[in-house]
């Protein structure tokens, strides 16, 4: 039996987590991290009030003690300025990511460690297995279709050492099925999506409210102007949508393949595989970390260059700066600077890193 401290968040994955690990017989309390309110009135809608209620409501069902961790500070510290910091200098964050390592399994952990637990339990759906030597790794989730340990790329050993994930041998419709099993009040909740404290709105409007529009030209692999933007932090690569200008013929659509911080220009381009910019093999990840063993000689694994995305085969090689150069086998469309880089070899994450450049 073990001391148990489970991130219920108001969701079914996480309702079904605690419920799992009650069920095996645990010393199981629950706990709501409050990361964020919206006293900014920013766009962005949060229901976190409701989802308190929703975690309360699981603990309560199944007779656990319930805590609400008030961790406002060090979100705002830890993902919101970097979030912010990440557009205002041109690169496109990953606050989910940092969000696992640097909250749910960075000040979350510490807090549960403090009080005497002895693993943080989510809802993710990634599985850890504990090895002969002591230490765990991380794999990918049964469920193929919902896996998500790319979010937890960044994690570190001693995090993993202290993480648990009951629904990690789990199809999705199997969680749901144990929910109401439990009869949880969660059982027919809606999947959240995207970053919470942004919830249904999208991130260009909550920018906006931060970061001020700063217009610039938009121009073409040439350098020929074909219209004007709002900001660049508003545009990402790959991008087809809303960037105004109209496909020169039928069939052929403009995206977003680069960006001048310089010039402050948005360069647009075919979304054709021969456009300069759009697609790459070669890339240079930096802010690496391993979960269990690291790749310390060139080698060839896995690479996920986003959430969906699949694995990808390719060569790392260490570098004397503790970077990483990654070549991808198969030319990858809109690899982005700032996006996370998960590493994996038969299934196992065996870290990630932060995409620097690309070419
Ligand atoms: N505010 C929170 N407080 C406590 N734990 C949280 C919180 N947000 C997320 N978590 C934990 O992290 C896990 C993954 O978070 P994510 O936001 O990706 O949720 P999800 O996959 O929609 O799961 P759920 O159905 O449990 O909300 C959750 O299952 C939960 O255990």
């Amino acid at each position: 039996m073990a001391k148990i401290l489970v991130g219920l968040s108001g969701g079914v994955d996480s309702s079904v987590a605690a419920a799992l690990m009650v069920e095996q017989g645990h010393e199981v309390v629950g706990a709501y991290m409050k990361n964020w309110i919206n006293t900014d009135n920013v766009p962005g809608d949060c229901p976190w009030e409701n989802d308190v209620d929703d975690a309360h409501a699981v603990a309560k069902k199944l007779g656990i003690e319930f805590r609400v961790v008030d961790l406002i500070d060090q979100y705002q510290d830890r993902i919101v300025d970097y979030l912010l910091e990440g557009y205002r200098s041109g690169i496109t964050p990953n606050p989910d990511v940092y969000c696992n390592r640097e909250m749910k399994f960075g000040v979350f952990l510490d807090y549960a460690l403090s009080q005497g637990f002895e693993y943080v339990a989510t809802g993710h759906y990634a599985r850890k297995r504990d090895r002969a030597d002591g230490s765990a790794d991380i794999l990918r989730g049964a469920d193929t279709n919902k896996d998500q340990s790319y979010f937890l790329a960044l994690m570190e050993q001693h995090q993993a050492k202290h993480a648990l994930f009951p629904c990690g041998e789990m199809q999705k419709p199997e969680v749901r099925e144990v929910a109401k099993r439990f009869e949880l009040p969660t059982a027919q909740k809606k999947d959240s999506q995207g970053i919470c404290f942004i919830g249904n709105v999208k991130m260009s409007d909550f920018l906006r409210h931060y970061v001020p529009d700063r217009p610039g030209n938009i121009v073409d692999t040439e350098g020929k102007r074909l219209g004007r933007h709002k900001g660049l932090h508003l545009y990402t690569l790959g991008q087809r949508k809303g960037h105004g200008v109209a496909s020169p013929r039928d069939g052929v659509a403009y995206v977003v393949v680069g960006k001048d911080l310089k010039k402050n220009e948005l360069i647009v381009g075919y979304n054709e595989e021969s456009t300069p910019g759009l697609y790459a093999s070669k890339s240079v990840v930096g802010t690496v970390s391993w979960v269990n063993k690291p790749v310390t000689a060139r080698r060839k694994i896995e690479a996920q260059p986003r959430y969906r995305a699949k694995g990808e085969p390719v060569w790392v090689s260490p570098r004397e700066d503790g970077k990483l150069d990654v070549e991808f086998i198969r030319p990858q469309r809109a690899l982005t600077p700032g996006q996370i880089c998960a590493f994996y070899e038969n299934g196992v994450l065996l870290g990630g890193g932060v995409f620097e450049s690309v070419e």
